[in-house]
C-alpha cells in the first residue's frame, strides 16, 4: 500500500446472511482525509468501522488498512465502570494495550505519552479528577486522547458527538480535525450529527438500504442525489444554516437536531 493511502476497499461487500450492507465498494482513504459515514439506523455505519478494525470479514472483495488504527468506540452504559478512574488512568489504557509489567523505564515513557496526549486534547487541567465528575465533553476529550496515544495513521470514531451539547460537539470535532491537519491522521467518523462535522469533511460515505454513495459533501448532500440513493423522495433542506435530511425509508428526518424536527 502507498504510504499516502491508509485504507483501500476494492469490490468490497459486507453481508450478514442475505442482508447486504454494501456491495462492490471501491474506496481509498488518503492520509489526512476526513470521511464522515452517514445514513439511517441499521444502514451499516458501525459495521463499516468494524470491518476496518478487522472485527468483520468482507463477504467479497478486498480491503487493505494500516496497522496504526486508533478507535473511539460508541459510548455505552457499561462505561460506568470507568467513572471512578482518573482521566490520566483512562488515557493510560491506550498506552498499555494488553501489556503488563512495563518496568521503571516503561513507566517514564508511559507518563510522557499520557501527558502528551492529555495536552493535545486540552485535558491536562482535569486529568487527575475522577472521570465520573467530568462533563460529557471533557470525558469525550479523554477518550480522544486515549485513541491518540498509539499515534494512529487512521482514527475511527463511532458517534463521538452523541449526548454532547453543541459547544462540546464543536470542540471535539475541532480537536479531531486539528489532529488530522497537524499529524496527517485520516479520520473516519460515524455520526447522526451531520451539522457539526460538515465544515470539516472532505468526503461523505452515505449508506442506505444496501446501497452507498461516496463523494464530497456538496455532491452527496443534495435532494436529487439522496433521493436516487434512497430510491424514494428525500428532501435535503437548510434551516437556520443547518442541514436536514427529511424523508427516506424511515419517513422521518435524521442526522439532525430535534428542535428542527419539532418545528420544521
Ligand atoms: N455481527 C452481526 N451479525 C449479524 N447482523 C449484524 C451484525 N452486526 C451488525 N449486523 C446487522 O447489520 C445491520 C447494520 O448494523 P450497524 O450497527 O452497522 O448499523 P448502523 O448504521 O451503525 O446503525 P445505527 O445508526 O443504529 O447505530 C443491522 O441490521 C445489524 O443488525
Amino acid at each position: 500500500m502507498s504510504t499516502a493511502h491508509v485504507a483501500t476497499f476494492s469490490h468490497a461487500t459486507l453481508a450478514f446472511g442475505d442482508r447486504v450492507l454494501w456491495n462492490d465498494l471501491d474506496l481509498t482513504i488518503e492520509a489526512g482525509e476526513f470521511v464522515a459515514v452517514l445514513g439511517p439506523n441499521g444502514s451499516g455505519k458501525t459495521s463499516f468501522l468494524r470491518t476496518l478494525l478487522g472485527q468483520y470479514r468482507l463477504s467479497a472483495g478486498d480491503m487493505t488498512v494500516t496497522e496504526a488504527v486508533g478507535y473511539i468506540p460508541q459510548q455505552h452504559a457499561a462505561d460506568a465502570d470507568t467513572m471512578a478512574l482518573r482521566g490520566r488512568d483512562l488515557v493510560g489504557f491506550g498506552v498499555d494495550g494488553a501489556r503488563w509489567g512495563i518496568g521503571l523505564r516503561g513507566y517514564a515513557t508511559r507518563r510522557r505519552k499520557v501527558d502528551a496526549a492529555l495536552a493535545e486534547v486540552g485535558a491536562s487541567a482535569f486529568a487527575d479528577a475522577p472521570v465520573g465528575v467530568l462533563s460529557g465533553g471533557e470525558q469525550q476529550r479523554l477518550r480522544v486522547a486515549q485513541a491518540l496515544t498509539g499515534n494512529p495513521e487512521l482514527l475511527l470514531c463511532d458517534e463521538p458527538l452523541a449526548s454532547l451539547d453543541p459547544a462540546s460537539q464543536e470542540r471535539v470535532v475541532e480537536l479531531i480535525d486539528r489532529r488530522r491537519r497537524t499529524a496527517g491522521t485520516a479520520v473516519v467518523l460515524v455520526t447522526h450529527e451531520i451539522n457539526p462535522v460538515m465544515p470539516y469533511v472532505d468526503r461523505v460515505l452515505y449508506l442506505v438500504g444496501g446501497r452507498f454513495l461516496a463523494g464530497p459533501p456538496d455532491e452527496v448532500m443534495t435532494t436529487d442525489t439522496l433521493s436516487e440513493l434512497y430510491g424514494s423522495h428525500v428532501e435535503v433542506v437548510r434551516v437556520n444554516g443547518r442541514l436536514l435530511v427529511v424523508g427516506g425509508e424511515e419517513g422521518t428526518a435524521h442526522c439532525s437536531g430535534p428542535e428542527e424536527l419539532d418545528h420544521p
